[in-house]
């Protein structure tokens, strides 16, 4: 598959230098409206690098970061997140001592549309989009089953649970790109079966497209379109689950890992 005219994510040619060390070197890839992409290789490959320069967290040292065609390379993150994108973090980063509830409700706020008067004045357009705010996020809950949970402390949840309220926040600011890093670290096997049916289930849902970085291969395997594989900061290999199992350059990079 290639690059339609619909590609909502094109990266051109990026990379990443944080002092002589080259994070990312080169690296061009794309994901079309819908897809569900993976984005695997072995520890210190440069995922984790990657999200943060398609979220604003770095800019390219070389190279474009194009969302809906637009260049966001360098904008901040929470202007790349207004034009559509939204991530989860590997280490979890939930208000722990909020409750579940609001800590999908603030993820609102920073998109609700009340001007400064509305709010000041608490005029009836106020409690309005408060309330609707407040039924939007437990609509959200259900679909991540935590909506029994929304007055406990986030920071009480199980570990399955806050990521899933990590999913549940990132989707409140309906996002058109949806960035996972690592949604299954520290699931057990039947909590990630779950998650991979729910990943699949919120991208028709919400109409998303899809890049997870994961290193369970059977979730990125079961769910994944395609698959992009870094190793040392290069793209070493792309192509559909069957191909990269079987890619000799990908089982070397895991291989020596191991080593
Ligand atoms: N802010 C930074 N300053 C210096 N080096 C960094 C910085 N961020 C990442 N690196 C380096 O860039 C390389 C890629 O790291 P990155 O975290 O992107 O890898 P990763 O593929 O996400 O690894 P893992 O699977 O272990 O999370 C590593 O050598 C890392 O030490």
């Amino acid at each position: 598959m290639t690059a339609t005219s619909l590609a909502l994510l094109n990266v051109k040619q990026a990379s990443r230098t944080f002092g002589g060390l080259k994070a990312l070197t080169d690296v061009s890839l794309y994901l079309n409206e819908g897809e569900l992409i993976g984005l695997i290789g072995p520890n210190g490959a440069g995922k984790t690098t990657l999200f943060n320069l398609l979220t604003g967290v770095y800019e390219p040292s070389e190279g474009q970061v194009l969302l809906s065609g637009e260049s966001i390379g360098g904008m901040k993150p929470y202007r790349i997140n207004w034009k559509g994108a939204a991530r989860t973090f590997q280490n979890i980063r939930l208000f722990g001592n909020m409750t579940v509830e609001e800590n999908v409700k603030i993820a609102f706020h920073q998109h609700a549309k009340h001007s400064v008067w509305t709010t000041f004045l608490r005029l009836p357009a106020f409690f309005k989009g408060e309330q609707e705010i407040t039924n939007e996020a437990l609509n959200l809950l259900k679909i991540f089953k935590l909506d029994h949970m929304k007055d406990e402390l986030a920071k009480n949840l199980s570990y399955g649970n806050q990521r899933r309220l990590e999913i549940a926040r990132a989707l409140a600011s309906r996002p058109k790109l949806l960035l996972l890093d690592e949604p299954a670290a520290g699931m057990n096997p039947n909590e990630t079966e779950e998650l991979m049916h729910l990943i699949r289930w919120i991208r028709e849902e919400f109409n998303l497209t899809i890049l997870l970085i994961e290193h369970d291969m059977g979730l990125v395997m079961g769910v994944c379109d395609r698959i992009y594989v870094l190793d040392r900061g290069m793209l070493i290999a792309n192509g559909t689950p069957e191909m990269i199992r079987s890619n000799p350059k990908v089982i070397e990079a895991y291989l020596g890992q191991e080593a």
